[in-house]
């Protein structure tokens, strides 16, 4: 199946600032990908060069297996960019039409269902929503073009919990249902390890993980023991993130091999834990 998103060290800079460099990734299609990692790390840079908002500086990225604003390409993807541009002076129900009359594959029913079950009334201007409402708009109307990648930019972060529980369900929902392949910008890790499939992590404009999140669970452990043990244990295996006490040692570990129970109390890790050891781990 051809990947929803290939980069080939792909490099974007200001000035003399890389934003992000050296990204080599490929997602797969007809999953949730999370995209994490700490403010400017370069999360809405990868999305803006993956739709053709901002040319890379170096390297290459393709969507759907064609360069981004190909023909085909902008009428199969759906971009929710993190400011959730909308016009303030059309109503709900205009923006609607608007979203209908520039898209071909428009399906009506999905966004205006979307809108009566959310409560938020058709007659009411766009500037007057509140922001959780504009982002639950414009996530209907991203959805109406029934793209076959949807790429959104911290889309949760201005909704409620129970909003926001009701439109992750929804995009795993739409998974489901139609294949689509949704690429999720998030701070929060607990919604990403509930709702997605495959993670990356960027961190210092550098992708630091990009794997599937049961391929990166079964490598990792939380490991605590004996601190004197711990140069035995580092040696043998890749220490991502390491607390010591005076005679405790408590490390996560990327694990090449078994770990000495004998010496080590071994538990998993949840993927919250994990991406926060790697952003910790880059930042120091
Ligand atoms: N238009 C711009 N001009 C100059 N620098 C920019 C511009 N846009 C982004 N940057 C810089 O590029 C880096 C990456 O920014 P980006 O917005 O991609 O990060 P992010 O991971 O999306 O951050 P956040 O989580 O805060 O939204 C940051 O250092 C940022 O300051």
């Amino acid at each position: 199946m051809t990947p929803a998103l290939e980069a080939e060290g792909l490099g974007r800079c200001y000035g003399r600032k890389w934003a992000l460099r050296d990204c080599t990734l490929s997602l797969p299609a007809g999953q949730v990908i999370g995209l994490v990692g700490p403010n400017g790390a370069g999360k809405t840079t990868l999305l803006s060069l993956a739709v053709g908002l901002l040319r890379p500086t170096e390297g290459s990225v393709r969507i759907l297996g064609r360069p981004p604003r190909s023909p085909g390409t902008v009428a199969e993807v759906g971009f929710v960019a993190q400011d959730k541009p909308l016009y303030r002076n059309l109503t709900v129900a205009e923006t609607l039409r608007m979203g209908a009359w520039l898209n071909p594959g428009w399906d009506p029913r999905a966004a205006t269902e979307r809108i009566e079950r959310i409560g938020i009334p058709p007659g009411q201007k766009v500037g007057r929503l509140s922001g959780g409402q504009r982002s639950q708009l414009a996530l209907a109307v991203a959805l109406g073009k029934r793209p076959r990648l949807l790429l959104l930019d911290e889309p949760v972060a201005d909704l409620d919990p129970i909003a926001r529980r009701d439109f992750l369900r929804t995009l795993m929902a739409e998974v489901a249902e139609s294949g689509v392949t949704v690429v999720l910008s998030s701070h929060l890790l607990a919604d990403v390890e509930r709702t997605c499939e495959f993670l990356v992590l960027l961190s210092t404009s550098h992708v630091q993980l990009a794997d599937d999140t049961e391929t990166l669970l079964a490598q990792h452990r939380m490991v605590t023991g004996p601190r004197a043990a711990a140069p035995a244990l580092t040696a043998a295996h890749t220490a991502v993130q390491a607390d010591y006490t005076d005679r405790q040692a408590s490390l996560i570990v990327r694990a090449h091999g078994p770990i000495d129970e004998r010496v080590w109390t071994v538990r998993p890790v949840s993927l919250e834990e994990l991406a926060l050891a790697y952003m910790t781990a880059v930042a120091a």
